[in-house]
């Protein structure tokens, strides 16, 4: 453990999530056409099923992969280590759309491109550390920001910012 470099959180709604993957339909319909998309599991798969409604892609395929030891925002920060990958994809990702929800670090896009090298390797959000990696974005963060997905968020009791202890004010 040691302490966090996010010192922002970006919360995103479904609706957000949505307009988001829409807009990035746009961009990759001028792009196409394409001839199925590979999803980075676990945040690439509702991106991958909104991207494959709007461009009607019905051949969908995953890259299976995990961090060890990630378990909060604190601990995905520091963990610079290994990507297990639990499943690939044959061959060089040609006419594919490999589709992920953010790249941070760029640790796993790295490891992913290695992989697939002519994928088109698209995200919703991405920071300054790993947009270089991707091909196409719809939203840029700065890197501090930790993004909150809809998925991973449940509605509840919102502090006041007075009432925080690290309130700086
Ligand atoms: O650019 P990086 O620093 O590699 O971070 C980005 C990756 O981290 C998250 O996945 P995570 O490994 O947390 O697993 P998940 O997709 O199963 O939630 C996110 O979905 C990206 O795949
Ligand atoms: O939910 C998440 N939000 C993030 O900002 C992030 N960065 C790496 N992995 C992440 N997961
Ligand atoms: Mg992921």
């Amino acid at each position: 453990m040691g302490q966090s470099p996010y010192s922002k959180d970006f919360p995103v709604t479904w609706e957000e999530l949505h307009r988001n993957s829409r807009a990035l339909s746009w961009r990759l319909l001028e792009l196409g056409p394409w001839k199925g998309i590979i999803a980075i599991t676990r945040g690439g798969l509702v991106p991958a099923a909104i991207l494959a409604r709007e461009l009607d892609i019905r051949l969908i395929d995953t890259v299976c992969v995990t961090s060890y030891g990630v378990n909060d925002e604190g601990d995905a920060a520091m963990h610079q280590g290994e990507l297990n990958i639990l499943k690939s994809v044959e061959g060089d990702g040609e006419g594919f759309l490999l589709v992920d929800d953010l790249v941070d670090t760029g640790k796993t896009a790295r490891c992913v491109r290695e992989m697939l090298p002519k994928a088109h390797f698209v995200t919703l959000y991405a920071k300054p550390a790993g947009r270089p990696l991707v091909d196409t974005y719809a939203m840029e963060v700065s890197q501090d920001t930790w993004i909150r997905f809809p998925w991973d968020m449940e509605y509840t009791f919102s502090t006041p910012l007075a009432d925080r202890t690290n309130n700086p004010g």
